[in-house]
């Protein structure tokens, strides 16, 4: 009760709003044992949950913020600032943050023409290649949705790289865009060379080819692959089977001579550059071979290196085997970042990665199912349980999880999907991971734009179906806070989701610094999106690749009533939040949960 009365008195909008209390409860959740998680508002001991109603005085409100959008017009293209201090933004850097809220255009769009119940939930992430890296494609695909862009290192240039970097940066500073960037590391794989610049080589069936590790001349000798494994010669039997990319194109191994391995064509098919290559004895994969090989190679370091400098947002580690290489590579990072904050993403694509999985999630900041290499590793019929078990785990120990490779590989060539694929990728939604991946689809197909447009359509479609149907069966989640402090961020959230579902509130509102809150209400896949409202680009880029998460870019004061009014003043003066639309609010600083609902008068 006083709270609510002292909140009406105390806000500095207070003389715009008539805080009208409808209900109000405090509930303890505080601890001798903990003084410090007890943060409360200054009337209280106790964190508390509140019910309330705004009625908003249209014409004050109108008269006291303008919002602005920077530009010449505020189509799609505009980046939309939204000001509470009447300053009209010309471009984002001479912009006075600490009065405006930061969200692109698309998002904007997608709220006021749709609603936020209908705002896709499943992140999309696009492998940016030839057919994607120019400005006004990558401006495409994040008009598309794309959340993520992600640059593979074992292709390409580093000036290449930098330049893809360059431009999605770019696009997000002057578009208003907040398209993270990940770096996948090429991983000591045993992969074939580059073809000398062909784009692909035709093997036919029966014909022998000769596999070699001996540096080749130029012109590359007809029917001759360099492979970039020096042990390869002699680890290989005859009697092996080949496989180039998991199965795409077979090899039995027919003689050995020296450096070169020859080998004939069993299952014809095209061979790409850098293709990945495993060979198999007696129906099993071989993996003495390359077990020796670093995970993170000397190449890939400097890869990393390259990486935090250009202060990518996330890198992604092939072929992890056990939890140590990601310690490892986690104290690297924070001892060289700027803020330490690349966040790391374990590649699980070997059999080494499916043993040790759940120290490899732990250890992680995210996980790939990267089904291609997977594939390959252990039988096709076995990836669609590793995909399911290795989401489910990700979603319990709290870590965003990704669906990578294949997901509609015919439209590298086609531009519409195959029913399988559109199956595939409806059972990844279903599944509720974080993200789709787009590979060769987005980097070098005839259709990305198409491609993403597929995940995006296939995405709405399917989340809506399952919630209105209200088929997705409750998951138990396990505790997994490894501090007092932390089980009450955890209870509130898993709290704050439970009403929102119950209440069938239009949005939950999370005030985040370092994003922790906003990933723990993800990982609860409420019915309703969650905004999450954070203080720098970086933590609202990183966001992005979680579940249901609509980030914002906002400073805030410790003042979570004053935030709210700021917040629902700014999105309500820009169309994003209709009267009556009913919000469940908490945050990092003040262990609150309120209820919120904006009536127009
Ligand atoms: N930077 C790049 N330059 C040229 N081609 C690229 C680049 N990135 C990706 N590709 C192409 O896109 C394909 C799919 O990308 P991806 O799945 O990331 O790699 P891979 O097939 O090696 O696992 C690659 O095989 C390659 O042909
Ligand atoms: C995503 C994968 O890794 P990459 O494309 O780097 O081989 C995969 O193997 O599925
Ligand atoms: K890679
Ligand atoms: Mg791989």
């Amino acid at each position: 009760m006083r709270f609510n009365t002292s909140y009406s008195r105390r806000s500095p909008i207070s003389s715009y709003f008539q805080a009208t209390m409808s209900q109000s409860l405090n509930f303890s959740i505080s601890s001798s044992r903990s003084p410090n998680s007890t943060i409360t508002s200054q009337s209280h001991s106790k964190p508390y949950v509140s019910t309330f109603n705004f009625r908003f005085p249209a014409k004050l409100l109108r008269k006291s913020i303008s919002a602005s959008c920077s530009g010449p017009d505020s189509s799609s293209s505009s980046p939309v600032l939204l000001s509470d201090n009447g300053g009209a933004a010309a471009v984002a850097s001479e912009y006075n943050w600490s009065s405006s809220i930061e969200v692109d255009a698309v998002t904007e769009a997608e709220l006021k023409e749709n609603g936020f119940r209908s705002t896709r939930r499943t992140k999309l992430i696009c492998t940016i290649g030839p057919a994607t890296c120019g400005f006004e494609q990558l401006e495409a695909l994040a008009v598309g949705g794309m959340n993520v862009a992600r640059i593979n290192m074992c292709h390409g240039t580093r000036d290449w790289h930098r330049m893809v970097i360059e431009r999605v940066r770019r696009l997000n500073e002057e578009k208003g865009y907040a398209v993270a960037v990940m770096m996948d590391t090429e991983g000591s794989e045993i992969h074939m060379g580059d073809l000398g610049g062909a784009p692909s080589a035709k093997a036919e069936d029966g014909e022998i080819w000769t596999f070699s590790v001996r540096a080749l001349d130029s012109p590359r000798p007809e029917r001759t692959i360099n492979v970039n494994y020096d042990g390869f010669a002699e680890d290989v039997k005859v009697g092996d089977e080949l496989l180039v990319d998991g199965g795409m194109v077979r090899f039995e191994v027919i003689e050995k001579i020296g450096p070169d391995v020859k080998c004939q064509c069993t299952d014809p098919g095209l061979l790409l550059p850098r293709a990945n290559l495993t060979f198999w004895r007696d129906g099993s994969l071989v993996r003495e071979s390359n077990a020796m090989l670093p995970t993170i190679s000397s190449k890939d370091w400097l890869d990393i290196d390259f990486g935090i400098t250009e202060n990518v947002d996330f890198i992604a580690i092939s072929f992890v085997k056990s939890a140590e290489v990601i310690n490892h590579l986690k104290s690297y990072i924070k001892a060289r970042s700027r803020d330490g904050d690349v966040a790391v993403i374990a590649k699980i694509e070997s059999i080494d990665s499916l043993q040790n999985l759940e120290e490899i999630i732990q250890a992680s900041d995210g996980v790939m199912v990267a089904r291609g290499d997977l594939g390959a590793q252990i039988p096709l019929e076995q990836v669609p349980s590793a995909q399911q078990k290795i989401v489910q785990l990700c979603r319990e120990l709290n870590k965003p999880v990704i669906v990578a490779s294949q997901l509609l590989e015919s439209m590298i060539e086609y531009p519409t999907p195959t029913r399988a694929e559109v199956a595939d990728v409806s059972e990844a939604v279903r599944q509720r991971a974080d993200a789709l991946m787009l590979s060769s689809e987005s980097a070098m197909g005839q259709f990305p734009e198409k491609a993403l447009t597929v995940l995006r359509s296939v995405s709405l479609r399917i989340e809506r179906w399952w919630r209105e149907e209200k088929r997705y069966e409750a998951m138990e989640l396990p505790v997994i806070a490894s501090s007092f402090v932390d089980g009450i961020s955890e209870e509130i959230c898993n709290s704050a989701a439970e009403m929102a579902n119950n209440l069938e509130v239009d949005a939950l509102f999370v005030y985040t610094k370092a994003g922790h809150m906003a990933s723990l209400l993800s990982r609860c896949r409420p019915d309703c999106p969650i905004f999450a409202f954070t203080t720098t680009t970086s933590v609202r880029r990183r966001l992005n690749l979680q579940w249901g998460l609509i980030p914002f870019r906002l400073n805030f004061s410790d003042d979570m009533e004053s935030n709210l009014n700021r917040t629902f003043s700014l999105l309500k003066s820009r169309g994003m939040i209709k009267s009556g639309d009913l919000v469940i609010a908490v945050s990092d600083m003040l262990q609150s949960i309120q209820v919120v609902s904006g009536a127009l008068s």
